[in-house]
């Protein structure tokens, strides 16, 4: 797969700037980051409630094991530091919530 900032060069510059050293200027930086995050987390979950109505069995019940499995490797590919074992749970996590979602509001045909 290729580099996923090689198709979003303007996260790669953010990601290729230095740790910052003060308190305050981290703390920017985390709220930048987060809201690239939250954006992306609510993109995803809409993406992911269209598949609930896509697959032959969506929602909870059409679980599947082995497609989570296969996102938290190739993410590890991209996150060597977090590692599978954290990334299963962060994914679990934003599975289950879009999933939550989606039976909450399911996504507009
Ligand atoms: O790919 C699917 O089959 C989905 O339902 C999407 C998704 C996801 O949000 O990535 C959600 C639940 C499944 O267990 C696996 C993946």
């Amino acid at each position: 797969m290729p580099d996923p900032t090689d198709h979003h060069p303007s996260i790669g510059a953010l990601i290729s700037r230095e740790v910052p050293a003060s308190l305050a200027e981290c703390r920017q930086l985390i709220d930048e980051v987060d809201a690239l995050l939250a954006v992306l987390l609510e993109y995803r979950a809409t993406i992911s409630a269209r598949v609930q109505q896509l697959k032959p069995v969506g929602g909870r019940a059409g679980r599947d094991p082995r497609r989570e499995a296969e996102i938290v490797d190739r993410m590890a590919r991209w996150a060597p530091r977090l590692g599978p074992r954290r990334l299963r749970r962060i994914m679990t996590a934003v599975i289950e919530e879009s999933l939550d979602l989606a039976e909450e509001a399911p996504a507009a045909r």
